[in-house]
């Protein structure tokens, strides 16, 4: 990344200026965040008195360009919960730098959200992971951190939190936990994984040696997403819970026959998305009752 150009990074008060504009036209407080991975922008469909935000309208907000990501934030209730949607998200191949893919978050917190939900399109690279199957994503390996990109990088904001954030809590332990119980209820125990996640900054797919050495380094699904926002999100202290659907397997041979594509990805998410709906309502209904409304 280019930091001779620090001064297109985001002001505390563009970001303030942004959250400003939401609110004066959202007439009720969003508490829980969602992020639509790919194809999975119904989780969006069953929101009640929805107000609709496409990106371009909304002033200093990236657009998405990416099928399967509408391009929209969406207000609503889900589960009589008021939530905030993104139907849509931002990655690093479109050519958004990480800060700019993560900037909805800090809107988000602005707004008064203290919950995230990160959902995304994953390969699973587990050996006993199945197309179809959810992951619950209980820690990351930020690679693109290890080669020197973070979302964070910069002059640090302090109003939104430290220079030098812990992430060894990144992902909320009794949530995981909850949403297990939940998915248990809704008949998934089979296709339930608690793993680790890792973010490439794609736009290709994995050569076998990478998706090998990404096993050998303790990945257990592999996307190009949720990582930055995740890190952004614990920055200003958000609670995170992030779930990765397993959309294909990832090649680990080199006779296999087959190539990982787009469409899959988006065909297995349409495959899903009324499950993951039922599954995120109901998360979502813990989280407000049980985290939200507590004094
Ligand atoms: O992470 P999400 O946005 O769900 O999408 C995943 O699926 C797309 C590839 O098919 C990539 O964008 C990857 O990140
Ligand atoms: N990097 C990466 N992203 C994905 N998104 C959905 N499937 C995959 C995959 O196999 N690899």
């Amino acid at each position: 990344m280019n930091f001779s150009a620090n001064q297109e990074l985001y002001t505390y008060e563009m970001i303030e200026q942004t959250a400003d504009f939401l609110k004066l036209r959202v007439h009720f407080q969003p508490k829980i965040g969602i992020i639509c991975g790919s194809g999975l922008g119904s989780l969006a469909q069953d929101l009640k008195d929805r107000i609709e935000f496409p990106y371009s309208t909304i002033p200093n907000f990236p657009v998405s360009t990416v099928e399967g990501h509408a391009g929209k934030l969406i207000f609503g209730f889900l589960s009589k919960v008021p939530v905030v949607c993104m139907q849509g998200r931002f990655h690093f191949y479109e050519g958004y730098p990480l800060w700019k893919c993560a900037m909805p978050v800090r809107v988000m917190k602005l707004m008064g959200v203290s919950h995230l939900i990160a959902t995304n399109a994953a390969g699973g690279l587990h050996k006993n992971y199945k197309v179809g199957d959810i992951m619950l994503v209980k820690d990351h390996i930020n690679m693109m951190g290890f080669a020197g990109n973070n979302p964070l990088q910069g002059p640090n904001e302090d109003r939104f939190g430290p220079r030098f954030p812990p992430m060894n809590k990144a992902y909320d332990k009794e949530l995981i936990k909850k949403s297990i119980e939940i998915g248990e209820n809704l008949g998934l125990k089979d296709n339930l994984h608690t793993g680790v996640y890792t973010c490439l900054g794609g736009p290709n797919f994995e050569t076998v040696a990478e998706l090998r050495a990404l096993k050998m380094l303790g990945c257990d699904a592999v996307g190009m997403s949720t990582v930055h926002e995740v890190i952004t999100a614990r920055h200003c202290d958000m609670h995170v819970l992030a779930f990765s659907l397993i959309t294909n397997e990832c090649i680990l041979e080199y006779d296999s026959q087959n190539e990982p594509n787009h469409e899959e990805v988006m065909d297995a998410a349409k495959m899903r998305q009324d499950t993951l709906i039922k599954f995120v309502g109901k998360i979502v209904d813990y989280i407000y009752k049980e985290r939200c409304c507590r004094p």
